[in-house]
């Protein structure tokens, strides 16, 4: 059989309707029928071809992305796109640009933020691009500390102004995407002072450039902070530094949702929570976990299709080598991410839903799940982007040496992705944050306040510290109650053990510092809980199609298992289940394996992908990756000559030098 049969022959094992499967990884229909249109209008569309960009210096990839983000607002307005067609066709040039900004934060921390009037004045130019945003918190000393920002807002009563300033080095803007080369305005947070009385960061909205010929205005530096991790990757964004020099901006510019200045500077707060001058990270941190699946389910389709073409040993009588995906240890570490992209879909659609619940709530002033949605998005955020960026690695490692190739795919899209375990919140620090709401629901059981939401479990707390698990046979594990009672008294128990080790140290903060490599492990616990329990809820919804259901049943287990088998330490140790139960398993995540291994090339297909959108040689889908490495490889600009440039200069000398030294 030649390698280009290869897929097509495991397709024809698949145990379920792809078609329908589809829809499901889409979310609906419609969903599925914009993307299937808009990714093949992208690739169809030579402006947006790809696959040279590694090769492109910082400048010329940078120019590059200007002319596909212009091309792309061109198409969008041509075709007269929706907000959702548009969305999506962003998405699929994929090449990070400072309209994701523009788009993801500039325009949400307006809506979020800004009162209706200032709405009304700003979001109609920036939805027709006449002006271009980003968002500026992030300062070159300060980023995780939010209120240790410096950049201070001063409010001039005799103007009616604020005088935005930059006292020192490290109160510069450092980051923010689109800000270095693109941006005529940003939302910039800074400190307020009024009357020498600081009242702490806000929002406001500053113009940086002339809107005629793109100079930054007076008083403003502001610059690119260069090159970033890998080739190509990132580096088509322009994150930027700022800085200013008492820059004026009118008085109606600081963004006035959550706190007013009035004519007179007096200071007056609405009653809407402060931290609602947070609400876009909250708002982004939510887009992030369904982009961890994007991303991750992109690395899965190349490795598993790849796994699938790839032989090695094995060999009987003359006959083909063993599929490199047939072997346990490669189903062992490639099948577990298939299942978690599947997982992160899932628990990113739940999110959205909890963001827009929130929204709705937040408009009527019940602000009473803002502290969930806080903690749902924030250790969402950090666990999936953890996963996603290990198993985009695990996946380069799954392909061998060709997943070292550019041409794979895989190098860039670890490259672009990684910043996300640090960017709109580093990690750990977020993990501390559900730490933290962990820990004071712990303090109020028993008061009579029940917890509810993705907490409601802990008001088990009694029955979940003592519970026994049930598991006697290692199908017993297929149960999703005895999965989800797995996973919930482990998460209380380590919840609670952090609760009593903190009460042992009389200043709390003190303890919570000694503590925190604990308190992260217990969030970690707590959040693929939320992981875990949406992904069996999902499957109590009607799902059509031939076998789909059953398959997410599999995905769901396995996803499930792993996460056990990983962290088998945590069960057995807090008693949430034996050792023997461990190993039981583990025998079941075995067989799991076997029964997902026919369908795992319909189920990589099934996150339709185009061939441009994969931008990889070994997971394209017609499999014939021998022959398109070959070719590319004649493609380097080493190959457009026979004898390399500097070889006169370079290697000639030391080849010719036996015969120097002959003559001396
Ligand atoms: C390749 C990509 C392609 C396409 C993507 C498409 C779309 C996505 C769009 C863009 C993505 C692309 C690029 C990425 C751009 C990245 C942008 C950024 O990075 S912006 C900067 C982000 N910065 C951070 O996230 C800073 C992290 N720090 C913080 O959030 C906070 O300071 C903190 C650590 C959470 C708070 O620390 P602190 O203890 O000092 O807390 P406070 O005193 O301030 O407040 C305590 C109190 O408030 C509650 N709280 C904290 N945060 C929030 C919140 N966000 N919402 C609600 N409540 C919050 C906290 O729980 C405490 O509550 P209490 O206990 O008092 O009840
Ligand atoms: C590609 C990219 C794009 C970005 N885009 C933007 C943007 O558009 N706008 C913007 O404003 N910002 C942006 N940022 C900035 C980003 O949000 C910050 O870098 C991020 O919030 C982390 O903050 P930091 O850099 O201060 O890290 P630090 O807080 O300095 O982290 C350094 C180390 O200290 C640890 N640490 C910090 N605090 C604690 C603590 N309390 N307890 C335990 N450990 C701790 C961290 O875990 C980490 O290991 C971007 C960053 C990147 C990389």
């Amino acid at each position: 059989m030649e390698a280009v049969d290869y897929l097509a022959e495991e397709r024809r094992k698949a145990e379920f309707d792809v078609e329908e499967m589809k829809i499901v990884w889409a979310g609906s229909r419609h969903a599925y029928e914009i993307s299937d249109r808009v990714s093949r209008l992208v690739a169809s569309d030579p402006v947006f071809r790809k696959d040279n960009r590694t090769m492109l210096s910082r400048k010329d990839l940078f120019k590059d992305t200007l002319r596909k983000a212009a091309h792309a607002w061109k198409r969008i307005i041509e075709l007269r796109l929706s907000e959702e067609e548009a969305k999506t066709l962003r998405f699929y040039v994929d090449q990070p640009a400072y309209t994701d900004l523009h788009w993801g934060m500039f325009i949400p921390a307006i809506k979020g933020q800004g009162t209706e009037e200032q709405q009304q004045k700003w979001l109609p130019m920036a939805y027709k691009m006449q002006i271009i945003g980003c968002y500026a918190q992030t300062e070159l000393g300060h980023g995780s500390n939010v209120q240790g920002l410096e950049t201070t807002a001063k409010f001039d009563p005799q103007t009616d102004e604020f005088v935005i300033h930059s006292p020192t080095l490290t109160s510069s803007k450092w980051w923010p995407g689109g800000l270095g080369k693109v941006s005529t305005h940003a939302v910039v947070y800074a400190r307020l002072i009024i009357d020498g009385q600081d009242h702490g960061v806000h929002g406001f909205i500053v113009q940086l450039r002339s809107l005629d010929d793109h100079s930054p205005l007076p008083g403003i530096t502001v610059g690119d902070v260069g090159m970033k991790f890998g080739s190509g990757a990132y580096n088509s964004m322009d994150n930027g530094v700022l800085r200013f020099d008492h820059v004026r901006i009118p008085r109606n510019q600081m963004l006035m949702r959550v706190s007013q200045v009035t004519r007179e500077g007096k200071y007056m707060q609405s009653d809407v929570p402060r931290q609602l001058v947070y609400g876009t990270m909250v708002y982004v941190r939510q887009t992030i976990v369904s982009d961890a699946s994007r991303a991750l389910s992109r690395a899965v389709c190349i490795a598993t299709r790849y796994s699938a073409v790839r032989r090695q040993f094995g060999s009987q009588n003359g006959g083909p080598e063993t599929q490199v995906i047939n072997y346990k240890t490669q189903q062992s570490r490639l099948f577990p991410l298939l299942a978690s992209a599947y997982a992160f879909k899932f628990v990113g659609e739940w999110l959205k839903w909890l963001y827009a619940d929130v929204t709705q709530r937040l408009e009527a002033n019940d602000f009473s799940t803002l502290p969930e949605a806080h903690a749902c998005t924030a250790g969402l955020k950090s666990v999936t982007t953890s996963a996603t960026a290990d198993a985009i690695e695990e996946c380069r490692k799954l392909c061998g040496g060709h997943g070292y190739l550019s041409s794979s795919g895989l190098p860039e899209l670890f490259a672009v992705y990684i910043p996300a375990c640090t960017y709109e919140g580093d990690n750990i620090v977020l993990l501390l944050q559900v730490a933290r709401f962990l820990m004071k629901t712990v303090s109020q059981l028993g008061s009579g306040k029940n917890p509810v939401g993705t907490t409601a479990y802990m008001g088990r707390v009694e029955h979940l510290t003592q519970c026994n698990c049930e598991v006697q046979r290692a199908e017993d594990w297929l149960k999703p109650s005895v999965i989800l009672e797995a996973f919930e008294a482990r998460a209380a128990r380590m919840s609670v053990a952090c609760a009593k080790s903190l009460s042992k140290f009389s200043n709390p903060e003190e303890g919570f510092a000694e503590l925190s490599a604990d308190l992260v492990e217990a969030a970690v616990a707590h959040c693929q809980l939320i992981i875990v329990s949406k992904f069996i809820e999902k499957l109590q919804q009607d799902i059509p199609g031939k076998g789909v259901k059953r398959q997410l049943e599999t995905l769901c287990n396995i996803y499930a298992l792993y996460l056990l088998h990983k962290h088998l330490g945590d069960f057995i140790s807090t008693g949430s289940i034996s050792p023997k139960q461990g190993a039981l398993a583990n025998e079941q995540l075995r067989l799991l394996y076997s029964q997902v291994r026919p369908s795992v090339i319909a189920l990589v297909d099934a996150f339709n992908y185009t061939d441009h959108y994969l931008g990889s040689i070994l997971g394209c889908y017609d499999g014939n990756v021998y022959q398109k490495l070959y070719d590319e490889a004649w493609k380097d600009p080493l190959n457009e000559t026979v004898v390399p440039d500097g070889y006169h200069e370079y290697i000639r000398p030391i080849l010719k030098q036996h015969i120097r030294n002959a003559r001396l």
